[in-house]
């Protein structure tokens, strides 16, 4: 079942709580000496949502996976994991038969073969829908690991994360390094899943795919987690990336509009970010001798800059 929040600010939404919550997490806190790799991190995911963990490389995406997973213990705070304390060895063990794992880098013994690490999985969690899957993602089964491509390597981690049919499947980065094609059957792969129930916790530093999958999403940054909202609410206020080739050089002055953030006029070429609606950039646009524009989602990092604030805490 889709789980509707409601956020009505771009402030962190500590009330943005699903209902029937598959992940819990409060006040999460991870310390790697001076490095506070997740500081009180606190969200939940709810039943059947896709959760992107977005993040720029060394934000703390991992170790909170890693921490869920209980492959790392926290320093303060805790979670729940399909009711299960990340605390509790004992229960966390039991959930885990409910969870699917995909690594950032996949662990397999590199001289087994696909089916081989396929088996070892199957024995210890099942693999009712392991056909199923290879049908789907074909990876070359008789093949030893070591000599996979990263995109097989890929292919057989989703199998392996998915056959047992978990309600549950937390993933690092699943599609870096895949091919367009692959990223794509992976994409709609990830929509029938939730709509068929199974929840799904993903980071990436891409916006564009969090953006095209998922529900809801968490940004962190430097371990801390800075938005929490509606993926349609974040990428409403990030704007547009708008590029727009003059037939003539134009003075900024005239050419910009309150909704243009970051203008950079170089010559017949503006660059800025539009946070108004289409219809009236367009509608401005025609009064000039335009060429072309080109008119682009915002970038992660662009998002970051203009409601974030480098480095700073504040998230209006
Ligand atoms: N075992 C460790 N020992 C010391 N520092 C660590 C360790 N693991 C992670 N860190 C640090 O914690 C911070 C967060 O790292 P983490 O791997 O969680 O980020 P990430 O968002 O997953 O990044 P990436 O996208 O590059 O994988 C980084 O500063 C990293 O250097």
């Amino acid at each position: 079942m889709r789980t509707e929040t409601e956020t009505d600010s771009n402030v962190v939404d500590a009330d943005s709580t699903p209902e029937n919550t598959v992940i819990s997490l409060e006040g999460l806190t991870k310390r790697y000496g001076d490095v506070t790799a997740n500081d009180q991190v606190t969200f939940e995911v709810g039943a059947g949502e896709i959760f992107g963990y977005l993040g720029p490389n060394g934000a703390g995406k991992t170790t909170t996976i890693r921490l869920l997973l209980g492959l790392i213990s926290p320093t303060a705070g805790t979670a729940t994991v399909l009711g299960a304390d990340i605390r509790d060895r004992r229960a966390l063990t039991d959930v885990k038969r409910n969870v699917g794992y995909l690594p950032d880098t996949l662990g397999f013994e590199e001289r087994l073969t696909g089916k081989q690490v396929l088996d070892y999985f199957a024995r210890m969690r099942g693999d009712d829908r392991r056909e199923e899957l290879l049908e789907l993602f074909r990876p070359p089964l008789e093949k030893p690991v070591e000599t996979y491509s990263h995109g097989n390597r890929r292919m057989l981690g989703i199998v392996q994360a998915f056959m047992h049919d978990p309600d549950l499947v937390i993933m690092d980065e699943p599609t870096s390094g895949l091919d367009p094609l692959k990223q794509d059957r992976m994409h709609l792969f990830l929509e029938d899943e939730r709509d068929a129930g199974t929840t799904i916790f993903f980071s990436s530093h891409v916006l564009s795919e969090v953006q095209r999958v998922c529900d809801r999403v968490g940004i962190i940054r430097d371990g801390e987690v800075v938005a929490l909202e509606e993926i349609d609410d974040l990428l409403r206020r990030g704007g547009k990336d708008v590029r727009v080739q003059l037939g003539e050089p134009v003075e900024a002055e005239r050419f910009t509009t309150p909704e243009m953030i970051d203008v950079d006029v170089v010559d017949r070429t503006v660059r800025f970010t539009y946070t108004g609606e289409s219809a009236a950039l367009l509608e401005h646009l025609v009064q000039f001798d335009i060429e072309d524009v080109d008119i682009g989602d915002p970038q992660l990092d662009d998002i970051f800059k203009h409601y974030y604030g480098a480095g700073s805490e504040e998230t209006g």
